[in-house]
């Protein structure tokens, strides 16, 4: 009977189940997107109970569509859209509002409070964070303003916390297990990575209460077993937790330090491995988790987290009706030889890494008369290289070295176009793999590991396979000025909002 690991990848737009073989191949795939709510301008919200509904939707269609036994599935590995807050009832099981989505500004006001009572340094120095609506823990503390009678009941014990790995661990297990992994907990603002514990000072500043919080685990281990009833009468071992953008880097084989992955999906988030210690960022990225193995220490990593990306093809497709796939950004790019000036920044939801402006909009420079949908196609695309550049100058400052080679992965790597532009914009290798599931495959791997489906890190690495590499042409003039362009319009677009 032949076995496979499952990975359930609970994206921002949609939730897939993915089936891994032994040769760390991707077999079948399912998939469902789900409703966004968008409440008030800037705020982005999800209904749980769908979150819910649609893992059980994937599941159910990628194990009858390919006549798989649910009793060929070896074990679970569960990687999560991050920082997205969820607060339930324990006795009720009932999300006691929207999950407020990673995107969502609408804490904004609660950040500025934090920012003004002086408490930027002591979240900075406990959870390598900055202080942003991103993060999880001004979420739980909006939830608890804005539902009546919430304080009390978290404070009796009656309310629980998770980001969305959490929440599906416990849907899955009837209620019976309350956990996340140490990836997940270093998103939320609480979880002190140094001590590697949440952290009671910032927990007391932000008056959440710690029986909210769950059991923060390693990444790869047997967590608890499916419920049979919720896995077509099997109990498989949930074997693997990590949030989507780890499970990216692990999913790479970016085990040691020294690697770098940047994954293109909604957002844009570069990774790079810093191994056993927590390297602190002065040039605006955030220190995390970059994984933990059942019995061995943390590995550590710094994260360039770029809010909009394929989000901007989105909109391309979607706002401006340019075209009705978003492969077709690339074919209407390269209908010109060059974007004719146009910069487009799309801070459509504020600047995240290195800028943290939450109130930043965006914003297109160069327009004229000739300007058409291909320009601004090809400036949009462009606008994805210019923040990874941003994001991976900062890097090389922070951990002092010069990365030589990018691993990329996630949908919009797809596009040729891109992948040469920043090759070209950044001067290095860019190496995409054949399977651009990279976070579907990490879960799989750190599930795997935790079962002994797949037997070590250096087996993995055997089984990656490179679908194309792109190398740097254009010349140091061309660079320079298009990247100033860049600059000037990122500086523009922060004044304006500062008027
Ligand atoms: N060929 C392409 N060119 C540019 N962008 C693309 C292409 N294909 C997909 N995308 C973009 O990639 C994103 C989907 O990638 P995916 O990795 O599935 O994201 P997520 O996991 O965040 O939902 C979408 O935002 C889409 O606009
Ligand atoms: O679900 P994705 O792929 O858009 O990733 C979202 C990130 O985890 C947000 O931090």
């Amino acid at each position: 009977m032949k076995k496979y690991v499952m990975s359930i990848d609970q994206g921002t737009t949609s939730t897939r189940a993915v089936l891994v073989n032994k040769n760390g191949e991707i077999e079948h795939t399912a998939q469902m997107e789900f409703t966004q709510y968008f409440p008030k301008v800037g705020y982005v919200e999800q209904n749980a109970n769908e979150i819910w509904s649609s893992v059980l939707s994937v599941i159910a269609q990628v194990l009858n569509d390919n006549n798989i036994e649910s009793n060929q599935i070896s074990a679970i590995g569960i990687t999560n859209q991050r920082e997205t807050t969820v607060v339930w009832d324990k006795h009720t099981g009932l999300p006691v509002y929207n999950a407020i989505v990673w995107q969502s500004r609408q804490t904004s006001k609660i950040c500025d409070a934090l920012r003004v009572a002086g408490h930027a340094e002591t979240f900075l120095n406990k959870t390598g964070l900055v202080i942003d609506p991103y993060f999880s823990a001004t979420k739980i503390r909006y939830i608890l303003d804005h539902v009546e009678g919430a304080p009390e009941r978290a404070k009796n014990g009656d309310l629980l916390f998770g980001t969305i790995d959490s929440w599906l661990i416990w849907k899955f297990t009837h209620g019976k297990t309350h956990v996340t992994d140490v990836t997940n907990a270093s998103r939320t603002l609480i979880y002190n990575i140094y001590e590697q514990k949440w952290d009671d000072e910032l927990l007391d500043i932000l008056d959440i209460p710690k029986s909210m919080l769950p059991k923060v685990k390693s990444s790869s281990e047997i967590y608890a077993f499916t419920e049979p009833d919720h896995f077509f009468g099997s109990k498989v071992p949930i074997a693997g937790l990590a949030g989507d953008q780890q499970a990216a880097l692990f999913g790479q084989t970016c085990f040691y330090p020294g690697e770098a992955k940047n994954t293109y999906g909604t957002g844009c988030f570069l990774l790079l491995n810093t191994g056993d210690t927590p390297k602190p960022s002065h040039n605006g990225l955030v220190t995390t988790v970059a994984y933990q193995l059942k019995d061995e220490p943390v590995k550590y990593a710094l994260e360039g987290s770029i809010f909009v990306g394929g989000s901007a093809v989105q909109w391309l497709r979607d706002g401006l009706h340019f075209f009705e796939s978003a492969s077709e950004s690339e074919t209407l790019a390269t209908e010109v030889d060059t974007t004719d000036g146009v910069i487009v920044v799309p801070a459509f939801t504020g600047l995240g890494a290195p800028y943290w402006k939450a109130d930043v909009r965006g914003a297109m420079f160069g327009l004229s008369r000739g300007t058409s949908d291909k320009h601004i196609s090809r400036a949009t695309l462009e606008a994805l290289a210019f923040q990874t550049k941003d994001v991976l100058d900062a890097m090389e400052k922070d951990a002092d070295i010069s990365i030589k080679k990018l691993k990329v992965d996630g949908g919009a790597t797809a596009n040729d176009y891109l992948m040469q532009f920043q090759s070209n914009i950044l001067n290095t290798e860019v190496e995409r793999p054949m399977i651009l599931e990279s976070t579907a495959l990490g879960a799989a791997y750190l599930a795997g590991l935790a079962t002994g489906f797949f037997k070590s890190k250096e087996a993995l690495c055997k089984m990656k396979n490179v679908d194309k590499k792109f190398y740097p042409n254009m010349s140091e003039d061309k660079r320079a000025i298009k990247y100033g362009r860049w600059q000037r319009a990122i500086e523009s677009v922060i004044r304006y909002h500062e008027l």
